[in-house]
């Protein structure tokens, strides 16, 4: 059998980072910088204050005390957007805002709460020394200094500095269009009737859900019978919008795969078998003449959470631009005893919790699923991690040492 290594990088070789496209910055929002950003501007562009108070000569406070105020008259009253270009003479001050421009001849900001707060006169109680509270022009960012490098996800920090430095747009790896489709003659749409031998589809649901959480535009396209022109047609659909196709359901032995037997005689798709469980049974390629890359997941619900972490992730973060890394990994000790196939690496659902009030640098424990059939939906929600037993170990008895993969659970 296909290690789990391999299978990865077969992925991963399948998809090319999407091509950069300019777009305005909300619409940039999660996808990833295609380029490096220079900054056009200094931040801040010029001098200002950061506190409410006066812009004075330092020099003409310098002997301020609570017993001896210094009195200076009052000259300019500057609010943030202020074009005023009026100097603070010697023996004089501007009232200033915070974030107003520093006048000349200004060499500091006394707070008000240094003052009595006269509007004509006011008496400084405390000296301030050059430079007190001036927020000086460029010392955040120079003009022409790197801004944010290539390949950085534009999350809420980043959105705010290309905001600061005037960028309306910028050039991006767009979130790559996810298409998902499940397939099956006794699937059901969910809130409708249900008949004998039938169930609700789930499997589009979870996939479309888990690739809108790593920052993908997915789409569900709900599930298609055993019909193979049926399979047929609705893919040719599907993969015109789409960068991605992934399927679930229809890859084993059964005599109704149906996504087995379309996709073989179409484009490039293999099948083939993964030393993994769950998740055995996949299958890669392309479809059509634009060669839109596809991934076939196995139909248990299970198996086909599991696969899209290990296997689609990767190849989804290539995509986007980013490093096709797999799950962070940490070390966790097992709370009770876990069982693996011989020969398959088993990911075993569980929870990971870093135990409150715990000693720093306390190891984390993961507890794992109750059930752990590839069926078993109820006991994967509340889960936030796969415990990983390698492909000679059966079986690890409480309190072992583990490998645990974290998923993530929203990344927006
Ligand atoms: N003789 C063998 N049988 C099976 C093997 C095998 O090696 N030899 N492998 C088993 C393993 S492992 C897996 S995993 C499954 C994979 O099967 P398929 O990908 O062909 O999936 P289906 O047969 O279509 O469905 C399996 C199971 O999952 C339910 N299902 C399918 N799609 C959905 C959906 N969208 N939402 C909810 N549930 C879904 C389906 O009803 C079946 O119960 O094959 C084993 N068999
Ligand atoms: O390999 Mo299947 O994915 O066990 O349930």
């Amino acid at each position: 059998m296909k290690t789990v290594e391999q299978h990865i990088t077969d992925l991963v070789d399948l998809v090319q980072p999407l091509e950069p496209r300019e777009l305005d910055l909300l619409d940039a929002h999660g996808a990833v910088l295609a380029e490096p950003v220079t900054s056009p501007v200094a931040l801040p562009g010029f001098d200002n204050s950061s506190m409410d108070g006066y812009a004075v000569r330092a020099a003409d406070v310098a002997g301020a005390s609570e017993a001896a105020p210094v009195s200076l008259s009052v000259v300019a009253d500057i609010p943030a957007g202020s074009t005023s270009t009026q100097p603070v003479p010697p023996g004089g001050c501007a009232r200033i805002m915070t974030g107003a421009p520093l006048p000349t001849g200004a060499t500091a900001v006394v707070p008000v709460e240094w003052t009595d707060g006269g509007t004509t006169e006011v008496a400084i109680r405390r000296p301030a020394a050059e430079g007190n509270a001036v927020r000086r022009a460029g010392e955040d960012v120079r003009q022409g200094s790197p801004l944010l490098q290539a390949g950085v996800r534009v999350g809420a920090a980043e959105l705010s500095v290309l905001a600061a430095v005037g960028c309306g747009s910028v050039s991006v790896r767009p979130r790559p269009r996810v298409a998902v489709l499940s397939t099956g003659e006794e699937l059901v749409e969910p809130g409708t009737p249900i008949g004998p031998g039938q169930i609700w589809e789930s499997n589009s649901f979870m996939l479309t859900g888990a690739a809108r959480d790593v920052g993908c535009e997915a789409q569900r396209h709900g599930f298609i019978g055993d019909e193979p022109a049926e399979v047929l047609s609705t893919l040719e659909r599907v993969i015109e919008r789409a960068d991605i196709v992934v399927t679930t359901g229809g890859v084993s032995m059964g005599a109704y795969d149906v996504v087995k037997e379309v996709l073989s005689n179409v484009g490039t798709v293999r099948f083939e078998q993964v030393a993994v469980q769950p998740g055995k049974p996949q299958g890669f390629g392309t479809v059509g003449d634009a060669a839109v890359p596809i991934v076939t997941l196995p139909g248990n619900p299970v198996s086909s959470f599991v696969s899209f972490y290990l296997f689609v992730l990767p190849a989804l973060r290539r995509l986007r631009g980013l490093a096709p890394d797999p799950l962070p990994t940490v070390r966790a000790q097992l709370t009770a005893p876990v069982h693996s196939p011989e020969g398959r690496r088993s990911y075993l659902r569980g929870v990971l919790e870093y135990g409150r009030g715990s000693a720093e640098g306390a190891i984390p424990t993961v507890t794992p699923a109750s059930r752990q059939g590839s069926h078993q939906l109820s006991a994967l929600a509340g889960t936030n991690a796969l415990i990983v037993v390698p492909e000679a170990t059966t079986e690890l008895p409480k309190d072992s040492l583990v490998d645990v993969l974290t998923l993530p659970l929203g990344e927006g």
